[in-house]
């Protein structure tokens, strides 16, 4: 058995950041950006009104002062020609500001007859004028690696980028395997239950960059796994669940390793998730993770979501980390990292009575998991200690 963390370096060795490949803006949220990308032209363009009222030059701004009226800029249609002294410029949010002006005296703070304007007795401050390049300016750099959010892809659009350079998303094939499993929906025979990890995980996996792909449930017999492993051949990621253990049924490691995958690892010092194994077949990275539903999500959490994010260019990182106080006072841990199913609220974290490795309910209650070092101390209540949010 090896330590998480010796796991993830090995998952990590067989690892590399996709390609890159150039997709509509439209379609970039979500994806990581693989290459800075510079602003096309500054943002905004030219000094930009920021109220609906009238342009003047600021130094003749006075209460009770007079202006006479002489034309329009409105968003999108500039005033052409320059304002002299004692005149004034009708002017709408987002207008270039003509030239000659450097204020804008918001019309309620002004009274109109005809032509002439008169300011009132008390005027804001201004000048709500939006100086050329205040947000940003050609050449600026959006850096990456970056996740673009759609703030970002708001971003990007004001600096002219319709398309963008995004890593490519990893294909990866989910393999439920077990004579025990068939799809939600169907009718199981008496000593069967229905597939939930492959749901789960494609669930997790979609939501963090990933095209995952369920393929059918290949039964507990050699021809059963090899067709699933040919399904899987064109996938960058190859991810079993179940048969991992060492019963007489549990064939994924040896049908995996006769089609040519090579083993990095089998069996992690954790809970849940022990029999945990990892290797190469072909380009992709295999994962075959435990069948236990719970232990296949935690380890979703633990290993194949980091491995996502460094495919994604996103670097090479464990699962992020806070730190808590613990709610309970908890007994010493033993030789397996234990990755306790907990709720994290105003009082600090609880960890879930039961445990088991089976049970979907707690996990669907928790929203982190308690991280317990191997052989980590009794623990009392207000103990900081840390945990893995979702
Ligand atoms: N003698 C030993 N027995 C077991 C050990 C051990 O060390 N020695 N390890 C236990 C641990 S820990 C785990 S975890 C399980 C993992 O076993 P497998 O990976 O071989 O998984 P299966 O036996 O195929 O299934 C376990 C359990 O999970 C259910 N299952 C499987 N796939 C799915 C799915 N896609 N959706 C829902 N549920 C699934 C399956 O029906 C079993 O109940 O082994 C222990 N045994
Ligand atoms: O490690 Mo198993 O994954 O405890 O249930």
């Amino acid at each position: 058995m090896i330590s998480v963390d010796d796991a993830l370096n090995e998952l990590f060795a067989l690892t590399e950041p996709m390609t890159v490949e150039t997709i509509p803006l439209i379609q970039a949220a979500g994806r990581v950006l693989a290459k800075p990308v510079q602003a096309k032209r500054d943002q905004p363009p030219f000094a930009a009104s920021a109220m609906d009222g009238y342009a003047i030059r600021g130094a003749e701004a006075a209460p009770g002062a007079q202006f006479e009226v002489i034309g329009e800029a409105a968003a999108g249609h500039r005033y052409d020609g320059s304002v002299p002294a004692g005149k004034a410029v009708r002017i709408f949010t987002g207008a270039p500001l003509p030239a000659g002006c450097d204020r804008v005296i918001i019309q309620e703070d002004v009274a109109r007859t005809g032509d002439t304007i008169t300011l009132g007795s008390r005027l804001d401050a201004g000048p709500h004028v939006r100086p050329a390049g205040a947000d940003f300016r050609q050449g600026a750099e959006f850096a990456a690696p970056r996740l673009l959010r759609p703030h970002d892809i708001a971003l990007l659009a004001s600096m002219n980028i319709p398309d963008v350079p995004v890593y490519r998303k990893p294909r990866v094939a989910l393999i439920a395997t077990g004579d025990e499993l068939v799809m939600p929906g169907e009718s199981p025979g008496p000593d069967q239950i229905i597939a939930s990890n492959s749901f789960g995980l494609k669930a997790l996996l979609d939501a963090n960059g990933a095209e995952a792909r369920l393929l059918p449930i290949a039964r507990d017999t050699v021809p059963a796994l090899e067709t699933a492993f040919d399904l899987a051949r064109d996938c960058d990621l190859i991810i079993t669940i179940g048969g991992a253990s060492v019963g007489d049924h549990d064939l994924v490691g040896t049908v995996a390793q006769a089609q040519g995958m090579s083993r990095s690892f089998y069996k992690v010092a954790m809970r849940p998730g022990k029999p945990l194994m990892a290797g190469r077949m072909g380009r992709a990275a295999m994962i075959g993770l435990p069948g236990n539903p719970v232990s296949a999500m935690v380890c979703g959490h633990v290993f194949v979501l980091p491995v996502l994010r460094a495919m994604l260019g996103l670097g090479f990182a464990s699962a992020p980390r806070q730190k808590a106080p613990l709610a309970i006072d908890l007994p010493s841990n033993g030789p397996r990292e234990h990755y306790m199913r907990a709720t994290l609220g105003a009082d600090g974290l609880h960890p879930a009575t039961r445990q088991d490795s089976a049970l979907l309910t707690v996990l669907a209650q928790a929203n982190a998991l308690l991280v317990r070092p191997v052989s980590d101390d009794a623990r009392r209540a207000g103990e900081i200690v840390e945990c893995i949010r979702f």
